[in-house]
């Protein structure tokens, strides 16, 4: 199978591409370096570097390289950053997707792997979320994923697009490619500059939610384990066997923000100071995964779950 992976210079896209080269399948990357980086793409991999939104670099590769499926990496995707700057969010994602896919039909592409997020849940209240609950985005970029997913999913309607659309809870382990360590918006990472001595402590943002102990929970997944699930779902694609549909990916544990900062004291062993200060806006309380659909659909089985190995593998590969 020939992959066009989108944002395969980023943190997910470039642990794609590893995973999908490991399986014997031909790769093309597309990216546009905005937050990837030349470091974390394979060499001797064909690599145009390119916007999404640009349909002419888009007919260059499908006519170039006969692509059988994209999965589809690039995206802006920090949360708070979104609220800020809404309407880049909205263009380089739903726009992004748009081009795409209008380049796909275009050229008989008709199988995609899409990241979404968990995002799109927004404001639930509840301990497992699944794939059939509300959506209920509280931020710009919860939204820009949803309206990808309806156009894809609209797209299948119209014209035949297969698609698996994964909706990623917390993902984290391995190695941050792409951003400098002072530029990491997410947890696990920026307790971890804060241990190497980077930064002089954690901030951790709220301490008044309704939780066990006032601070959020999130659901954290490795790496790996996701793109796992993303080989699982193109080769089913690719040979029939799996049906579209929208998946999400997660551990199906929560842990709050201060747990997962005592996690990370414990791996390290290192006594990482820590300040409590306001709500961050646009943060949903808690967001925990069934993956049930996955696990039985795709016949896909997280390796990595426990929180004390995923981020001691962030620390090794810090
Ligand atoms: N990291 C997470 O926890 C998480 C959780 C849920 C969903 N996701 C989704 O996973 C995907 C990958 O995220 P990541 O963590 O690897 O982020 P990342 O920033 O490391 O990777 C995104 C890549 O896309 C590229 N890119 C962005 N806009 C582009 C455009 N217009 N044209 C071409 N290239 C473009 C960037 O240069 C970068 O290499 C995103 O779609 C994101 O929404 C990530
Ligand atoms: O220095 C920090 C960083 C984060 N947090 C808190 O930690 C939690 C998790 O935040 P973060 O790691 O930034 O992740 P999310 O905002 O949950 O978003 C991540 O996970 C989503 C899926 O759940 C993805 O869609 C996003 O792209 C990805 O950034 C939130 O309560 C934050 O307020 C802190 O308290 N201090």
């Amino acid at each position: 199978m020939k992959v066009l992976v989108t944002g395969g210079a980023g943190y997910i896209g470039s642990y794609a591409v590893k995973a999908l080269l490991r399986q014997n399948h031909e790769v093309v990357v597309l990216d546009n370096l905005s937050t990837g980086s030349e470091e974390a793409l394979v060499k001797d991999i064909p690599f145009y570097k390119g916007d999404i939104r640009d349909s002419n670099v888009l007919d260059e590769i499908f006519i170039n390289e006969k692509i059988d499926l994209v999965m589809h990496f690039a995206a802006k995707l920090i949360a708070p950053e979104s609220i800020q700057y809404s309407l880049e969010y909205y263009d380089n994602n739903v726009n992004g997707v748009n081009s795409l896919l209008t380049s796909m039909k275009k050229h008989n592409v008709t199988k995609i792997v899409f990241s979404s997020t968990a995002a799109v849940y927004g404001l639930l209240d509840k301990e497992l979320i699944n794939e059939n609950d509300i959506t209920n985005c509280i931020n710009p970029y919860g939204e820009t994923k949803l309206a990808s997913e309806k156009m894809i999913q609209w797209s299948h309607k119209s014209y035949g697009l297969e698609y698996i659309i994964f909706r990623y809870f917390n993902v984290a382990g391995g190695k941050k490619t792409g951003y400098s360590p002072l530029n990491q918006t997410v947890l696990i990472p920026r307790i971890l500059n804060v241990a190497k001595g980077l930064v002089d402590k954690v901030t951790i943002f709220g301490n008044d939610y309704n939780t066990i102990d006032g601070t959020c929970i999130r659901d954290f997944i490795h790496v790996e384990d996701l793109v796992n699930a993303h080989i699982l779902a193109a080769e089913g694609l690719f040979n029939g066997t799996t049906e579209v549909g929208i998946y999400n990916l997660g551990n199906g544990k929560g842990f709050s923000v201060l747990e997962t900062y005592e996690t990370a004291k414990k791996v390290t062993g290192i006594n990482i100071p820590f300040e409590f200060s306001e709500r961050r806006i646009g943060d949903p309380v808690k967001s925990v995964a069934s993956s049930e659909k996955a696990q039985k659909n795709l016949g896909w089985k997280p390796k990595y779950d426990k929180l004390e190995e995923i981020i001691l593998d962030a620390w090794e590969n810090y």
